[in-house]
């Protein structure tokens, strides 16, 4: 009889602590807490600990203090750690066909990017990342990427001649800016501070709110405008650890990264419309790059657009291009 009742209660406590048990997330980001990455991390914390009403909770780490995004997305796919943000051009390297989201001028504003990003083909590419061990989530903003270097002022597609200009580990980058006259030099992004600051390199490119939450005005003179290619964050989960969640918490987290995906791009474009002017009375010397050199510098880049955008999977491309069509007939 006691036998009985203690495997009924082992049986009905089996059923009870995978719902019960309390879980903690390490989270992962590479810019500093002051950044929008930063902002959004706190944000998705705190709507994961009230959607599981405080069963699940996620301790964030920024500034890099777990690793370069290459390294957490490795610990991520090992299971050493359990989410992560960041940026979308590191996957390029497991992933070729994410590299469509690093075509210079693909998107000609923030309503094309989040149509995309959140319409079939985005959401397309997310799920391929289960083979890799990966769980894509959400779509966050980093932004559109500006140049800002130690040199001279860049005004002219010519102006990039022999720049040594940092660019993301990823060949879309590398290719495109060496298609312009540039030096590129792939780094990871917690090593670009300090190579600014040494001048081993000259310049790099990121969106306003980055070069600003990142403080390379103290380091760099000039800033150019140019709004060349749209970087999209995504959000990430080990596919072992998330194997091993119950229904109900994945369906939280997923909850929790779509709320945050809504806050951080809000967010990102109040930060944006005012980092300009903030950037400026910082003493940086700001260039908006015509339409005109614009096209020169696109047209430098095509030969590599060709490229690149050949060597997409057609079913990637084919859904990119039906997206913006899409909203731009709308
Ligand atoms: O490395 C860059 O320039 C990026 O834009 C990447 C991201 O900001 C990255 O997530 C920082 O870890």
């Amino acid at each position: 009889m006691k036998k009985a009742m203690l495997a009924m209660l082992a049986l009905a406590l089996g059923t009870v602590p995978a719902l019960a048990q309390d879980v903690t997330i390490r989270f992962g980001y590479g810019l500093n807490e002051e950044s929008t990455q930063g902002e959004g991390a706190r944000f998705l914390a705190k709507e994961i600990d009230r959607l599981s009403e405080g069963r699940l909770k996620m301790d964030t780490f920024g500034g890099g203090t777990l690793g370069p995004d290459l390294q957490m997305q490795n610990a991520l796919i090992g299971g050493a750690q359990e989410m992560m943000v960041g940026s979308t051009a590191t996957l390029v390297g497991l992933i070729p066909d994410f590299g469509v989201w690093d075509v210079p001028f693909l998107f000609a504003n923030e309503k094309e990017a989040d149509h995309v990003l959140d319409g079939p083909a985005g959401q397309a590419l997310l799920e391929t990342l289960d083979a890799q061990g990966l769980v894509g989530l959400v779509y966050w903003e980093n932004g559109f990427r500006n140049l800002t270097n130690s040199v001279r002022p860049i005004a002219t597609a010519e102006d990039l001649a022999g720049i040594k200009l940092r660019v993301m580990q990823n060949p879309v980058f590398l290719d495109t800016f060496a298609a312009t006259g540039a030096s590129p030099i792939p780094l990871a992004f917690s090593e670009l501070f300090t190579a600014l600051e040494m001048r081993t390199v000259d310049g790099q490119e990121n969106p306003v709110t980055t070069i600003q939450s990142s403080r390379f005005f103290e380091v760099q003179k000039y800033l150019t405008i140019t709004n060349h290619v749209y970087s999209p964050w995504i959000v990430l989960a080990s596919k072992s650890w998330w194997d091993g969640l119950s229904a109900a918490d994945q369906e939280v987290i997923r909850q929790a990264a779509v709320a945050s995906r809504d806050f951080e791009r809000e967010y990102s474009r109040a930060a944006s419309s005012k980092a300009v002017e903030a950037l400026k009375a910082e003493g940086m010397e700001v260039t908006v790059m015509t339409p005109e050199e614009l096209a020169k510098v696109a047209a430098m880049a095509d030969p590599v657009i060709s490229k690149v955008t050949g060597a997409l999977s057609p079913e990637v491309w084919n859904a990119v291009q039906a997206s913006l069509a899409e909203v731009r007939t709308a």
